[in-house]
């Protein structure tokens, strides 16, 4: 758990990061949103004290930051940034086992490790482990860095615009990628982003900054049913909200007893995925079926509709 108390920083006495509080539970992805300059890499990078806080207070599992030596502390958490930040004059497998070095691993469960890891990225070790960044393309050498960033397993993952360079056909598989990553190790992280779908996607919540200010902090649905300020509105974007919301939940719910004609989808799909399909193939109702193929049932246009509105407050 991740608790953040009062934190402020200041640059030449204009605070940057304004008195922020927030606690990430953990095992979950806080999603840090808000326009260039709001203060989000501030407070990313004050969590594991790449910059020093002037107020406040920050406890990781219940123990203040400030009590552990800063490269201890950075050691036990994960960072990944744009742009990758990979070593150029090492290879792959000497990016990967970085911090693994450091913590004194032995050479077989290092070459475990990094092995692990390109294949959970697809890439093949074989080819890849004795490449020098150069020799990646853009897209793998992202991979890479946030393969560096888990090397040694650590319990919190610290992201800035992970995917920000990437792609959107591999931006989509390496934000996937991150979820199987994080439900398989449990890691806690927060990712800082720029993209409102991105953070809608992957956060469990939704920090909103701006002008070093934390203007709301709650999960997606919340944020979108009920955004705390007009300029929470605004970065939602108005336009986008009823499909955001519908991203937001699975279709077992909506799913009725019943056929349909045509090519079914997995009950593993999002609500907004069967309204387009609907809208796009023309239909009314779509068969949905399971993991394994079976059918389900189906689902309607006038039931995905129905979704779509506002919520209650
Ligand atoms: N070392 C520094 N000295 C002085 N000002 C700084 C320093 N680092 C950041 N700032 C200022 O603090 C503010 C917040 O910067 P920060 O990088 O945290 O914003 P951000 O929300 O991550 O922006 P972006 O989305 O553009 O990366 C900016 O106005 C920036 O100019």
């Amino acid at each position: 758990m991740i608790e953040i108390e009062s934190l402020t920083k200041r640059y030449a006495g204009t605070p940057v990061v304004d008195a922020v509080s927030m606690t990430v539970d953990p095992h979950t992805i806080a999603a840090i949103v808000g326009t260039s300059g709001s203060g989000k890499t501030t407070l990313l990078r004050m969590i594991n004290r790449l910059v020093e806080p002037s107020e406040g207070v920050i406890r990781i599992d219940g123990k203040d930051t400030r009590e552990m030596p800063a490269h201890e502390l950075r050691r036990g958490i994960g960072y990944a940034i744009q742009g990758h930040g990979l070593f150029p004059h090492r290879t792959v497998a000497q990016n990967i086992a970085t911090v693994p070095v450091l913590s004194g691993w032995d050479k077989a469960r290092i070459d475990a490790k990094v092995d692990e890891l390109l294949e959970l990225y697809q890439l093949d070790p074989q080819a890849f482990r004795d490449r020098y960044p150069h020799e990646l393309s853009g897209g793998q050498q992202q991979r890479v860095g946030v393969a560096r960033a888990l090397a040694a397993e650590p319990n919190i993952l610290l992201m800035d615009e992970p995917f920000g360079a990437l792609d959107p056909v591999i931006r989509a598989k390496a934000q996937d990628d991150l979820m199987t990553i994080q439900q398989r190790f449990g890691t806690t992280i927060v990712l800082v982003t720029h993209d409102m779908e991105e953070a809608i996607h992957l956060g469990d919540r939704i920090a909103v900054m701006d002008g070093g200010k934390l203007l709301q902090y709650a999960e997606p649905a919340e944020i979108l049913a009920n955004p705390a300020t007009d300029f929470v509105e605004t970065l939602i974007g108005s336009a986008d909200r009823p499909f955001r919301y519908l991203s937001l939940s699975a279709l077992e719910a909506v799913v009725e007893d019943g056929a349909a004609e045509g090519e079914p989808l997995p009950v593993s799909a999002t609500r907004r995925d069967a309204l387009a399909e609907l809208l796009w193939s023309g239909r009314n109702a779509l068969p949905v079926v399971d993991a394994a193929g079976a059918p389900l049932g189906r689902v309607t246009r006038e039931a995905l509709l129905e979704q779509a509105a506002r919520p209650a407050a």
